[in-house]
């Protein structure tokens, strides 16, 4: 039974609550029926745990910024939570080692913003190896998920570890394979079953092996950060790992959370953040930009004019390229990368919209509900660049662009996100013009749903601009 005052929504089964009805596979077109029963605040229950999903931008901001502390918890108990032990930072509680964490991560990032060890500078030495690459393939087809995958993988290697790899090497392939595979897990019905009862949980069951399996990633990250304790110069940082580790001898004696083992969290969460999210993002860029090709030969004309003379881009000329900014938001809204955000808990007894939600409740920002809602959008249904850009063609953010979520646990990646898709975008778009292969069928728009959701694969055909 509902807690007094608490968001309506549909009856719940006894023990499986409402996740009869959550289609793995797609919960979404289930939600967005429930919202339009019971409004943009409703409750359902996953097992005996009641979450309440947050719809359309005004619920989303209040209780996301407005009431930032209350609803900036993480569910505790479930599975995910189990396989990130509380550490890291996306899956780690509201509370001091959170903050430190995430307050240090900003940081170092912001380190990283000047001279040669800079994020643009790891970004474009990352799009030269792709350059060369893509260059061997003119008329030819080629894998896009692939290469973004890579691409997007190896920028965040080079800020976390210094260092990349190549296309074919063993050990990131199986990095990126287990990080994929325990995500995939948490997503799936196993996960589900794991959350609805708890006398299941030590039976031998297929959620066991999202443990092996992060057994596996730990040691792996485990023997990129020793690599890196054996040359290390203590104060003179190469990356974020050095940065880590000086800051750990700093706070040595200060009951500091800084420990081995919230750094490997930490650096997986960094790497498993920011990859899928990025490539996925990028391969719904190229797939618009492909088969509306008139999009993008108008973002050529105004890549070529601004960067007339100009060796290659600098994030700073986003201010001159509205279009070419209006596109990459336009991608970001209709990727829908992370279309239920990361699951909040509210941290204390709380209201919203004029509901009572106790301490401990799931909370589920409904981000994907935002990103097309009608009202806030010129085509909230659409792909259309002018969602993006006011009357003048200047560019112009609405309120409801909100891929990285808002408030406290915002995406912490976010700046680094916006400068790869920027950078990538324009520095490809420059050189070459990329064509749907004839052999490509009908193009598919429809995404595939997980955690973070993708466009189903496809290939993609590149030629060198002779401008
Ligand atoms: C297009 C790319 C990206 C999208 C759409 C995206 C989206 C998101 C979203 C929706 C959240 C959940 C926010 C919430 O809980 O309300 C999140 C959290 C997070 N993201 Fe991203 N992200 C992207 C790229 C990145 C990158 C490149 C990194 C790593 C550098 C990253 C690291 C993180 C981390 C660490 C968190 C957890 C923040 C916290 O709990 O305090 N993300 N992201």
């Amino acid at each position: 039974r509902r807690p007094k005052n608490f968001p309506p929504g549909p009856t719940a089964l006894p023990f499986f609550g409402n996740v009869l009805n959550l289609n793995v596979d797609n919960p979404l077109k289930y939600l967005e029926t429930l919202r339009r029963t019971y409004g943009n605040v409703y409750s359902l229950y996953i097992g005996h745990r009641a979450a309440v999903v947050l719809s359309g931008t005004k619920a989303l901001k209040e209780a996301l910024v407005n009431k930032a502390v209350d609803f900036a918890g993480r569910p505790q108990d479930m599975y995910f939570s189990a396989i990130a032990e509380d550490r890291g930072v996306i899956l780690a509680d509201y509370g001091d080692k959170w903050k430190e964490h995430r307050r240090f991560s900003l940081m170092t990032f912001r380190h990283f913003g000047l001279g040669k060890q800079s994020m643009e500078q790891r970004i474009l030495e990352e799009l030269q190896i792709t350059m060369s690459n893509l260059e061997k393939h003119t008329g030819k087809s080629l894998k896009a998920q692939v290469m973004f995958h890579i691409m997007a993988s190896n920028v965040i290697c080079l800020v976390l570890f210094g260092k990349r790899f190549d296309y074919e090497d063993e050990f990131m392939k199986k990095y990126v394979t287990s990080i994929t595979a325990v995500m995939k897990l948490m997503n799936g019905p196993w996960a589900f079953l794991y959350d609805s009862f708890h006398w299941v949980r030590s039976l031998p069951l297929p959620f066991n092996k999202g443990f092996q399996i992060m057994k596996t990633i730990k040691s792996m990250t485990s023997s990129l950060i020793n690599e890196h304790k054996m040359t290390r110069v203590p104060g003179e940082p190469r990356d974020f790992v050095d940065c880590y580790l000086d800051e750990m001898d700093k706070r040595a004696d200060d009951g500091t959370s800084f420990s081995p083992e919230e750094l490997l969290y930490t650096c997986i969460n960094l790497h498993a953040g920011g990859t899928d999210t990025t490539s996925n993002t990028l391969l719904t860029a190229f797939l618009y930009l492909m088969t509306k090709p008139h999009i993008q030969e108008r973002c050529q004309q105004e890549i070529d004019r601004v960067l007339e003379g100009k060796d290659s881009v600098t994030f700073e000329d986003r201010h001159n390229m509205p279009y070419v900014q209006a596109v990459t938001h336009e991608s970001q809204r209709i990727a829908d990368t992370v279309p239920l955000s990361a699951f909040h808990a509210t941290t204390r007894d709380t209201e919203l919209m004029g509901y009572s939600i106790p301490k401990g409740t799931i909370v589920i920002p409904n981000l994907s509900s935002v990103l097309s809602e009608e009202g806030q959008w010129k085509f909230p249904h659409e792909f259309n660049p002018e969602n993006f850009l006011n009357h003048k063609g200047e560019f112009v953010k609405p309120e409801a662009f909100l891929p990285f979520s808002a408030g406290p646990r915002v995406c912490l990646g976010e700046g680094l996100a916006r400068m790869e898709l920027f950078l990538i975008l324009v520095t490809l778009l420059r050189k070459f013009r990329f064509i749907w292969p004839e052999d490509g069928g009908e193009p598919d728009y429809e995404l595939v749903f997980g955690i973070t959701v993708a466009p189903k694969p496809y290939n993609m055909k590149v030629e060198l601009r002779t401008t």
